[in-house]
């Protein structure tokens, strides 16, 4: 549905700044994207870019099959009705109601009373604001002027939506309610969703795909689960970590004094990954039951990515060597991911 092909932006002035270097994304229909970076990283030029907002200084940008870079004056407003967008200020009109805000762009297009009256009521309705039509932008709360900027973007019918830190000035609780909208009019109306954002919370909540921005480069790219279960790169790491710690606390780590060899009395010290129902049988009780060993867990804990859980488990194997070492080529065979740490004296 969108096609970025080695985009580069570089705003010009005095201190020339490279945005965006080289990128390409390729976004499918019907699915949510997310780009993910910090402050700086070049996250807004990138989702202005497929908007024509920002012309890129080079590449091509593909919405539906067309070459947006080669769109300007009528032809770029027609095509810009494909494309909805919101903003993190949801950019309303102050004097305009709730009706009359979602009107404006239809109004513009030169649509009759009647026509935008039967397109808006529905969305209104999907956007929950059906008894808030008379109702001025400083008598809403943020997530309800964010439900007004949602159905404004949606008055045009668009297939792709672009969301700018759609929930950045929002608390948690509306946070979370701005998304299910977002996956809601995903669903239903098969819209193509593009969101970036700082917070990977967001990312984890309802994204099926994401990118991580740095310094203008797409450092890593790929399906939310596996981005979450394996992050390649220190900065992915860092952003996964913020939300969900797979780590013991500096101060656990230096008690258990872990080594690098298997010297005689330490037992191996086991990191467990593992996603979805991977096993029939619980893992620590077959190590338990099998090899007669005494598993200390150290630390764990089970996450959930939308509907599919993953775990993660630090484990000591208490017992003899022979034992621990079965143990450990038990779990090389489970379809699970097993990491021998180190080394760590026996009973932790
Ligand atoms: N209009 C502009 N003129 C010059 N430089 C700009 C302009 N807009 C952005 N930049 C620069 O481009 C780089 C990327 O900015 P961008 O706003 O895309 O990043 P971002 O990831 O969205 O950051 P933030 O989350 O802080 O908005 C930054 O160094 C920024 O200073």
């Amino acid at each position: 549905m969108i096609e970025l092909t080695h985009i580069s932006k570089v705003y010009d002035g005095p201190n020339k700044v490279t945005a965006l270097k080289d990128i390409s994304l390729s976004i499918k229909e019907g699915e949510i994207f997310g780009v993910i970076g910090q402050s700086g990283a070049g996250k807004s030029t990138l989702i202005r870019c497929i908007n024509m907002l920002e012309r890129p200084t080079s590449g091509s940008v593909l919405v539906d099959g067309v070459e947006m870079t080669k769109l300007d004056g009528n032809a770029l407003r027609e095509q810009r009705k494909n494309i909805g967008m919101i903003f993190q200020h949801f950019n309303l009109l102050s004097s305009r109601t709730v009706y009359e805000n979602v009107a404006f762009p239809l109004e513009l297009q030169g649509m009759s009373k009647d026509e935008i009256r039967q397109r808006i009521l529905p969305i209104l309705d999907i956007v929950k604001l059906s008894d808030r039509l008379d109702n001025y932008p400083s008598q809403l709360s943020g997530g309800q002027k964010q439900r007004v900027g949602i159905a404004r973007a949606l008055a045009s019918n668009p297939k792709v939506l672009l969301c700018d830190e759609a929930t950045s000035a929002l608390d948690p609780q509306t946070t979370k309610s701005i998304l299910e909208l977002l996956k809601d009019i995903n669903e239903k109306l098969k819209l193509t969703i593009v969101l970036i954002t700082h917070e990977m919370q967001v990312i984890k909540e309802i994204c099926d795909r994401v990118a991580v921005i740095e310094g203008g480069i797409i450092i890593e790219e790929g399906p939310v689960l596996d981005v979450f279960t394996a992050p390649k790169e220190k900065t992915t790491r860092e952003f996964v970590g913020s939300i969900i710690s797979h780590k013991l606390p500096e101060e656990a780590w230096r008690h258990l004094n872990v080594q690098k060899e298997w010297h005689d009395g330490l037992c191996p010290l086991i990191r467990l990954n593992f996603t979805g129902d991977v096993t029939d049988e619980p893992i620590v009780a077959g190590m338990i039951r099998r090899f007669g060993l005494d598993v200390s867990i150290l630390f764990g804990g089970v996450d959930y990515i939308q509907d599919t859980s993953f775990g993660h488990l630090i484990i000591v194997l208490n017992g003899s060597r022979e034992s621990a070492e079965q143990a450990v080529a038990y779990l090389e065979g489970l379809p699970i991911k097993s990491e021998v740490i180190g080394y760590v004296a026996a009973n932790h």
